[in-house]
C-alpha cells in the first residue's frame, strides 16, 4: 500500500488530543507534514517545503472554538482533534524561501494555515474567507494532510501564514489576540466601528469581549459592558477600563438604556435572545455577531426596519490585517487578561470555560508542560 504523506516525511510530534465528544484532553503523539503540499496547479516553481516556517510553540491560548470543536458542539469535529489556534513561539527552521523569518525570532500563528492564494478573497489580503482556507486544526491541508493545532509542542506552517510578534508584546497575554484579538479589530475596522465619543456595548465578558473593552477604550468610544453577571462590574470598570456595566437580567436597567448605543459586539457563546441588544441600539445601530452558538438565533425584524438597524458578522480576519492588529496592540499597550496554565491542567481549563470561570483566558505555558 502507498504510503501516506505524514509517514513518507514524518515530524513527530506531541500534543494534546481529545478522542470524542466528551471532549477530555489526553497525550497524543503524532506526525506533521514535513514538506508543504499542494495540488500540482499552485506548485509553481517552487520546491515542497521551502516556504514552511518550523516553530517551537512556547504558549497557546484557549479559546471558546477550541472548547465548540473537542465537544463536536458544531457537528463536524474529526477526531483525534488537537485544538488550538492563539500560538506563539519561536522559529527553529525555514525553508529556502523564507525570507521574513529566522531561526530564533519570535512569531504567531492564528486561526488559518493555509488557502488557494488565487482567488478574489485571497488577493484581497481577507485569505480567511477564502473558500479553500485550511483551519488550523480539525482541517485538511489541499492533499488531505490532517491539521493539528497548538497544544503541541511544534508547528510547521507556511511563511504567508505567520505573523511577526512584536518585540513589546509578551508572548503569553499576547497570544490571545492571534484569534481573540483579530476577531475583534477586524469587525471594528470593517463596520466602523471606531468614531471617538461614539458608544459601544459589548454582550459577553470573555476572552473575545474582554479584548473588545481594551480595543474600545484605545479607538476612544464609550464602552458600556452587558453582562448577565453582576459580579463582573466592578472589574470591568476598575481593571478593564470600560466606563460601565449594564446587567442584561435587570429590566429596569436595560429599559433606562434603550436606543443609547452605537454599535454592539456580541460575543456570547450560546443561544441567546436578540431583541434586547437591538433595543440598545439607536437608530443606524450596528450589532456585530461574533459568537458562534450551535443553533441558530431568532431576529426580530422589526427593529431592524424602523431603526435601520445593522446586523452583520465577522470571522477572525487576513494575514496583513492580523499583523497590522499585533502591531496596533504593541503601540496601544493592549493584551489579554490570562490565567496561565499546564498541558495537564487543560481538562480542568476547560470545565471552567464552559462555566465561565476564567479571568479572562486560559493561557497553556507550553514549554513548561510535561512532554512525553
Ligand atoms: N467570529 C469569530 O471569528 C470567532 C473567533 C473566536 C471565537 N468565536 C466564538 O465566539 C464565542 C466566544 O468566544 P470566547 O473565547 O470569548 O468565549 P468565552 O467563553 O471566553 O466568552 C463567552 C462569554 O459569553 C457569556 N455567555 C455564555 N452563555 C451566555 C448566555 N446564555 N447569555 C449571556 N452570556 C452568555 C459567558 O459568560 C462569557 O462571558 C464562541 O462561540 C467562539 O466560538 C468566534
Ligand atoms: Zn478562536
Ligand atoms: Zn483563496
Amino acid at each position: 500500500m502507498a504510503k501516506s504523506p505524514e509517514e513518507e516525511h514524518p515530524q513527530k510530534v506531541f500534543g494534546w488530543a481529545a478522542r470524542d465528544s466528551s471532549g477530555v484532553l489526553s497525550p497524543f503523539h503524532f506526525s506533521r507534514r514535513q514538506v508543504l503540499f499542494l495540488p500540482s496547479e499552485l506548485y509553481h516553481d517552487r520546491e515542497n517545503g521551502d516556504d514552511d516556517v518550523t516553530v517551537k510553540v512556547q504558549y497557546c491560548g484557549v479559546c471558546h472554538s477550541d472548547l465548540h470543536t473537542v465537544k463536536n458542539d458544531w457537528g463536524f469535529t474529526r477526531y483525534p482533534v488537537v485544538p488550538g489556534h492563539e500560538i506563539v513561539g519561536v522559529v527553529t527552521k525555514t525553508g529556502k524561501n523564507v525570507n521574513k523569518f529566522k531561526v530564533g525570532d519570535r512569531v504567531g500563528i492564528g486561526v488559518l494555515v493555509g488557502s488557494c492564494k488565487t482567488c478574489e478573497s485571497c488577493q484581497q489580503d481577507l485569505e480567511n474567507y477564502c473558500p479553500r482556507m485550511i483551519f488550523t486544526y480539525n482541517a485538511r491541508y489541499h492533499d488531505g494532510t490532517r491539521t493539528y493545532g497548538g497544544y503541541s509542542d511544534m508547528m510547521i506552517v507556511e511563511e504567508r501564514y505567520v505573523l511577526r510578534f512584536p518585540d513589546k508584546l509578551p508572548s503569553d497575554a499576547g497570544a490571545p489576540l492571534l484569534c481573540a484579538g483579530i476577531t475583534i479589530y477586524s469587525p471594528m475596522k470593517y463596520y466602523g466601528m471606531t468614531e471617538p465619543g461614539k458608544h459601544l456595548g459589548v454582550s459577553g465578558l470573555g476572552g473575545l469581549g474582554h479584548v473588545a473593552v481594551k480595543f474600545g477604550k484605545a479607538f476612544g468610544l464609550k464602552v458600556t459592558v452587558i453582562s448577565t453577571s453582576p459580579r463582573k462590574e466592578e472589574e470591568a470598570i476598575d481593571k478593564l477600563g470600560a466606563d460601565s456595566f449594564l446587567v442584561s437580567s435587570d429590566p429596569a436597567k436595560m429599559k433606562a438604556a434603550m436606543g443609547t448605543m452605537d454599535y454592539i459586539i456580541d460575543t456570547v457563546s450560546a443561544v441567546h435572545p436578540l431583541a434586547p441588544l437591538l433595543g440598545l441600539l439607536k437608530l443606524n445601530g450596528k450589532l456585530i455577531m461574533l459568537g458562534l452558538p450551535e443553533k441558530p438565533l431568532e431576529l426580530p425584524i422589526f427593529p431592524l426596519v424602523f431603526g435601520r438597524k445593522l446586523v452583520g458578522g465577522s470571522d477572525v480576519g487576513g494575514m496583513k490585517e492580523t499583523q497590522e492588529m499585533l502591531d496596533f496592540c504593541a503601540e496601544h499597550g493592549i493584551t489579554a487578561d490570562i490565567e496561565l496554565i499546564r498541558m495537564e491542567e487543560i481538562n480542568t481549563a476547560m470545565e471552567r470555560l464552559a462555566k465561565s470561570d476564567v479571568r479572562y483566558r486560559f493561557v497553556i505555558d507550553m514549554a513548561n508542560s510535561v512532554s512525553q
